[in-house]
This record gives C-alpha cells, sequence and structure tokens, in this order.
C-alpha cells in the first residue's frame, strides 16, 4: 500500500513523489525522514563523471554523513562493443587520480566489476539501507535501460535515490523549445567546490568491492590502446583547459579546419568532457571569465566560437536523451532504402588507412596512434565511408565510436547521421579527400607524419601520388575508388532521395523533434566564413 508522506507541511503520495522523481531525474524518496534514518551511508556511484571538482552527487553525499564512493566496470557497458580498451585506459588513469584526491580527503574509492543492480544487491546484505547519489547518464539506450534497471532496484528497496543532470541536458522535456532555457540555468548555476574532508566509514564490505583501483582484467573489452594521445584524470582536464585559455586559443579559428595545426589550437577538451574529468559548466564559467579579460575583439571572437561548441555538446546530447534509439535507427527512413550492399574489402582498407587515397589514410591512421582527430577530419572519413563508399552506417560508427578517445554518444551517433546525410534535414556534403589536403595539408605534413610510406613524395603530389611520373611508392596501394566519380553519383542518389516526399516528411518530423532553434543562423544566405561553416553542418 502507498504511504503518504509530508513535505513542507503538504501531504503527498510518496510512490507519485518517486515516480516524478524517476521521470525528470531529481529526487527519489529524498525527503522522507524515516529513510534519513535509515540510510546511514551514500553510496556515490561514479560513471562518466570521474572528477570531485564541481561534482554535486559528491558533495551532498558528504552533507549527509559517511560516503562511500564507487565505481563499477559492467560487462553489459564494457563488453557492448562501442567502448573500447583505451577508454578502459583513460577511465583507469581517470580513476586512479581520483582515488588519489579521495583518499587526501580521508576517503577512498572502491571498484567492482559486475553488474550494478547486483553490486547493489551485494551492497544492501552488507551495509543494509543506504542512499545513491549519480549524475544522470544520457547516453545510449543500453546504458539508459541499465539506469531505469537501478532506478527501479532502489525503489524496489524503498532506498533513496538521487540524480542529478550532468549536462546542459533536460531529462524528460517536452519541446525542444525548453532546451535553451535548461541548458543556460545550467552553464551559469553555481560551481560546487570539492570536498575538504569526507567521513567513509562503511562498515565490512562486501568481497566484490575492492578498495581502490582494480583492472577489469574478467571483461572481454574490444579495440586497443591508444600509442600517443591524451590521459585520463581531472588534473590534465583542467591544465588543458588553462593552456588553451591562457593562449592556444588564439589560432582556434584559422586552424581549426588544418587536421595538424587543429590539434593545437583546438581546445583538445573533448575526452575530458566526455568522461567527466571537467564538467561543461566549469568549462563555460571559464571561457566567459577569459572573454571579458581578453584584450580584443579578436581575441573574443576565438573564445567565443568555442563556447558556441560547448552548447551544440549538449545540443546533440540533449537530441540523444529524447531519442536514445538514433544510435541504431536511422533517423529519417527514407535513407535506408539506399545504401543496400556491403563491399568488406573497402571496408577494411578504409578502416585501416589502407584505400590509396592520403588524406583519408593519415586521417584513419592517426585515429588508430591517437584517438583524435579534428572536426572536418572525422566529417570527411565519416562521408568517404558512407558516402563515396556508399555503406551503411551502422558499423562505421561503431568502429569509430572505439576508436575516438572522446567517444560520446550523444554527439557521436547524431553527427554520424548528419554526415552521412541520413538525418534528411541537413545539407548534405560529401568531401573530395584531395581537395581537402589541398586546402588544409598542402605541404602534405600530417599525411607524412601518419603515413610513411609517402614520406618522401614531392608537395605538388602528396596528395595524388598516384599521378607520380615514376608511379606510386613502393608499399602505397592505388586508390580503391575513383573518388570524383563516386562522390558524383552519391550526391545524386542523395539529392534526389531528399526531395522525395517520404524523406521530406520525416525530416521536418525530425527537425521539429530535434533541430536547433537558433532560426536565424541556418537560414542565413550568406556564404559563410571558413570556421562558420561547420554551423551548417550543425542543427
Ligand atoms: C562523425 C563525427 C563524430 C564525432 N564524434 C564525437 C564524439 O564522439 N565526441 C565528441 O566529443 N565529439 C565528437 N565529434 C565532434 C568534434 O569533432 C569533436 O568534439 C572535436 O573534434 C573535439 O576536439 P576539441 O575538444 O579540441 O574540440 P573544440 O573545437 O575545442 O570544441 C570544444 C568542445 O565542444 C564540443 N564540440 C566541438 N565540436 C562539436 C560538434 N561539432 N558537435 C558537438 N559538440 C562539439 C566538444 O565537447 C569539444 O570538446 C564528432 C564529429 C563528427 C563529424
Amino acid at each position: 500500500m502507498k504511504k503518504p508522506g509530508i513535505i513542507k507541511g503538504v501531504q503527498i503520495d510518496e510512490q507519485d513523489l518517486f515516480n516524478k522523481a524517476c521521470d525528470t531525474g531529481h529526487e527519489v524518496n529524498e525527503r522522507d525522514p524515516r529513510k534519513e534514518l535509515e540510510a546511514v551511508i551514500t553510496v556515490v556511484w561514479f560513471k562518466r563523471d570521474l572528477r570531485i571538482y564541481d561534482h554535486r552527487p559528491l558533495a551532498e553525499a558528504v552533507t549527509k554523513g559517511s560516503v562511500l564512493p564507487l565505481f563499477v566496470f559492467e560487462p553489459s557497458v564494457w563488453e557492448a562493443g562501442d567502448v573500447s580498451v583505451r577508454h578502459k585506459d583513460f577511465v583507469m588513469e581517470s580513476l586512479q587520480e581520483l582515488d588519489e584526491q579521495l583518499s587526501k580527503r580521508g576517503a577512498r574509492l572502491y571498484t567492482a566489476i559486475g553488474e550494478m543492480t547486483d553490486i547493489l544487491q551485494e551492497l544492501v546484505l552488507h551495509l543494509g539501507p543506504f542512499r545513491l547519489h549519480a549524475h544522470e547518464e544520457n547516453g545510449t539506450p543500453n546504458t539508459f535501460r541499465r539506469d531505469i534497471a537501478v532506478r527501479s532496484w532502489m525503489k524496489g528497496k524503498g532506498f533513496p535515490m538521487k540524480e542529478w543532470p550532468h549536462f546542459g541536458v533536460t531529462r524528460g522535456l517536452k519541446t525542444r523549445d525548453a532546451f535553451q532555457k535548461g541548458y543556460e540555468a545550467y552553464v551559469s548555476g553555481e560551481l560546487t567546490p570539492a570536498p575538504e574532508r569526507m567521513d567513509s566509514r562503511s562498515g565490512q564490505l562486501p568481497a566484490c568491492l575492492k578498495q581502490g583501483v582494480q583492472e577489469p582484467l574478467t571483461l572481454k573489452i574490444p579495440g586497443e590502446g591508444i600509442q600517443t594521445g591524451q590521459k585520463g584524470g581531472e588534473r590534465a582536464a583542467h591544465g588543458t583547459l588553462r593552456s588553451f585559455l591562457d593562449a592556444r586559443y588564439k589560432g582556434y579559428q584559422l586552424k581549426i579546419s588544418k587536421p595538424y595545426a587543429s590539434a593545437d589550437s583546438c581546445s583538445r577538451l573533448s575526452p575530458y568532457l566526455a568522461w567527466g574529468n571537467v564538467s561543461v559548466r566549469y568549462t563555460y564559467q571559464e571561457t566567459v571569465k577569459a572573454i571579458q579579460q581578453s584584450a580584443s575583439g579578436f581575441e573574443q571572437q576565438q573564445l567565443s566560437a568555442f563556447l558556441s561548441r560547448l552548447h551544440w555538446h549538449c545540443h546533440f546530447i540533449q537530441r540523444i536523451e529524447d531519442e536514445p534509439e538514433i544510435v541504431t535507427r536511422t533517423m529519417n527512413p527514407a535513407f535506408d532504402t539506399i545504401r543496400q550492399d556491403w563491399d568488406e574489402q573497402a571496408y577494411q582498407a578504409w578502416l585501416q588507412g589502407k584505400t590509396g587515397i592520403p588524406l583519408i589514410d593519415a586521417a584513419m591512421r592517426c585515429l588508430h596512434e591517437t584517438g583524435w582527430l579534428n572536426f572536418r577530419s572525422r566529417a570527411m572519413v565519416l562521408s568517404f565511408v558512407c558516402n563515396t563508399l556508399m555503406l551503411d552506417w551502422r558499423r562505421p560508427s561503431v568502429d569509430l565510436a572505439r576508436l575516438f578517445l572522446d567517444y560520446e554518444p550523444g554527439i557521436h551517433y547524431s553527427q554520424v547521421q548528419m554526415q552521412a546525410g541520413t538525418t534528411g534535414f541537413n545539407t548534405i556534403r560529401i568531401y573530395n579527400p584531395v581537395k581537402q589536403g589541398q586546402d588544409h595539408d598542402a605541404k602534405g605534413a600530417f599525411v607524412r607524419r601518419f603515413v610513411p610510406e609517402l614520406r618522401t613524395v614531392p608537395d605538388a603530389f602528396i596528395q595524388e601520388p598516384w599521378k607520380l611520373p615514376a608511379g606510386l611508392p613502393d608499399g602505397y596501394p592505388s586508390p580503391i575508388v575513383d573518388v570524383a566519380k563516386a562522390n558524383g553519383e552519391a550526391r545524386r542518389i542523395l539529392w534526389s532521395l531528399k526531395q522525395s516526399p517520404e524523406a521530406r516528411e520525416a525530416a521536418g518530423a525530425q527537425l521539429n523533434k530535434h533541430g536547433s532553434r537558433k532560426e536565424s543562423r541556418r537560414r542565413s544566405t550568406k556564404k559563410p566564413r571558413q570556421d562558420f561553416e561547420q554551423l551548417d553542418l550543425f542543427s
């Protein structure tokens, strides 16, 4: 039977309160005084929020008494195929630092391997009732279902659970029109300092929980680590932000499309935002401060361009929050009538960076080695596999997810579908990698760095080595496709499909559900400046 509870003098239905809290992702039984007495410890469940600064679930747990910081390597998440060894390594580095930070404050991090509900089941046997604090995860259907299972488990036990929004994303958003308000409230919200001291008395804990960080050796995590690139952790995240806001931002717009130079002039915050080593809110507020302090209009322009990306970050994550199925379902089903054939040989050539087209090969090999690519190169490799080669977007989306160290499902699957042209409401862009190379890597520095077979090719041929009078260098293949011809055909197919009544109808519905409400930008007829070409790709 449902029991009534009292909140601020108003009689309420406890079950109702719980359900509302689950729906909107906020308080669950939190203010029930009886439960407050029973639950002596708060389990803080770390997921993609591996930090202590601006971490509300942790800070609020500390005010309530003992805390048990917990990270769980779940087989259903880590063996699902979209996350890989490089993500695990980054998470391990982040967890090591998190444990150090917690230790300094009187607590320790606990790690476990297993499904979260099984771990909770073990915990209750040792702890009795406990509270659970976490950030909302705006992820794939897989993690979405996992979170529902956890909420339902807590609800079944009648234990209090509280979740906080992690980004400027609103759970249960009724209409896209309301997104902006939620975003602004989030980014301008108060920052939460890291707790100074923590009480972590927890009594005896189940054997599945290990104090400190344990390697998830029993899990079969696919993929490979990075060879050179970014390391996880809150300290590295803050250092990266600082170095960007102090100096690196000055080349932001100028170099954003250059595959090589952008590695230094872009913020490089993406893996830290994706794994939560730094919050979007903190990043936003530090950038606003830097804009206020910057001396020239030029500097302000660079920083404002960066700030707009933080908005896009949340814009796209709102999309997966509203419709997690975009991970596997084509946003505009009319586009499922094409790309019916599969060419495994061409696909493997693309994936391994052996297409015979220098910029594509350099980008894919860079990704294997470092886990990062600038936006334009990502758009180009995706366009190549889905448009030039006319292959379905689903497999490349998962293979790229495994390779991007900053894999963030909301951004990733939206961008994949946009670049493959399957939303139906974005401009169809099909890149010519030879022209991209001539425009953005004219001397071939990027190509030479990642495709050693081409190191000695003269600048004039670096993007088209098949035109070398002496023939291709040893070990480098001929192009697997005539790009100009294939792109022409792709353009014809995609544009005619985009204009069909079925595609237009579905596109209208999708635009209404997910499109940006920044009308003035989208409808602008002015030729975009180089940096703002990305805006075309964004709606
Ligand atoms: C096919 C494809 C897949 C992508 N997958 C991911 C992904 O899994 N994770 C990811 O973080 N980004 C993804 N992006 C977006 C973008 O390429 C990266 O965010 C950016 O290159 C990361 O480098 P940075 O942090 O130096 O970016 P900066 O230019 O410094 O931008 C700062 C932050 O803004 C956000 N951001 C930047 N560009 C975009 C964008 N176009 N859309 C949404 N948010 C943006 C990111 O959080 C980024 O860290 C993808 C783009 C494409 C075309």
